[in-house]
């Protein structure tokens, strides 16, 4: 088989609060590029958490493996041709370096989106009821209100959730992807 830019791979992980709009942007985004005939996944962060997963928490060391995980099987994913979409907090620098600096290791594209609802926003939003769980006491350890967020220091693409659609933010990631030359 002759390898075309088409074939082409890659990770794009979407890294954001709870509600910021992961799982959203992800969906619309996997739809118009499976609409466009290209291999697609979308990694389900709940239903790796329920197999790949499970058992782990919120700790800090259970996020940082559950990332080094989901970095893993994207990047095989994303070596063997399809487009591997990745709604995952990922609260930690050092857990997204690691899983960069192993796709470039591989010379296996990798984008990092930071959908950067402000927690405000989010916790309006509120989608699992995990920020009035939180303010009620029945839940601790909530990235970004008594849990840590570390922002990335240099994403490649920085979306302002609150001042766009879903439409759109699915559409600005789109664009990046055809600027990179990866659909
Ligand atoms: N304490 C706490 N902090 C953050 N998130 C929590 C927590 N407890 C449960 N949840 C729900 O689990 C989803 C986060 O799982 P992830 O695998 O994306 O997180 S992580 O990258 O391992 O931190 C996350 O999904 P999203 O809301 O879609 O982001 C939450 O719904
Ligand atoms: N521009 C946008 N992008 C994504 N989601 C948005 C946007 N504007 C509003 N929303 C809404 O925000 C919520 C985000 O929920 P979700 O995608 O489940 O977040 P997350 O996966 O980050 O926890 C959805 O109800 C969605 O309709």
């Amino acid at each position: 088989m002759t390898t075309t830019a088409r074939a082409q791979g890659a990770t794009i992980w979407l890294t954001g609060l709870p509600s910021a709009g992961k799982t959203t942007i992800a969906r619309l985004l996997g739809d118009r590029l499976k609409g466009g005939g290209l291999r697609t996944e979308v990694l389900d962060g709940d239903e790796i958490r329920r197999f790949l997963s499970a058992g782990l928490g919120f700790s800090k060391e259970d996020r940082d493996t559950n990332v080094r995980r989901i970095g893993l099987v994207s990047e095989v994913l994303a070596r063997n041709g399809v487009l591997s979409v990745v709604p995952v907090i990922a609260p930690y620098a050092v857990s997204r370096a690691a899983v960069r600096e192993r796709h470039q290791r591989n010379g296996v594209p990798y984008i990092e989106v930071h959908v950067a609802t402000p927690v405000e926003v989010c916790s309006e939003r509120d989608v699992k009821g995990l920020y009035a769980r939180q303010a009620a006491g029945e839940l601790s350890g909530l990235t970004g209100v008594d849990d840590p967020y570390e922002p990335p220091v240099d994403p490649d693409l920085v979306l302002r959730t609150q001042e766009q659609t879903p439409r759109q933010s699915a559409d600005a990631v789109y664009a990046l992807l055809v600027e990179r030359g990866l659909v």
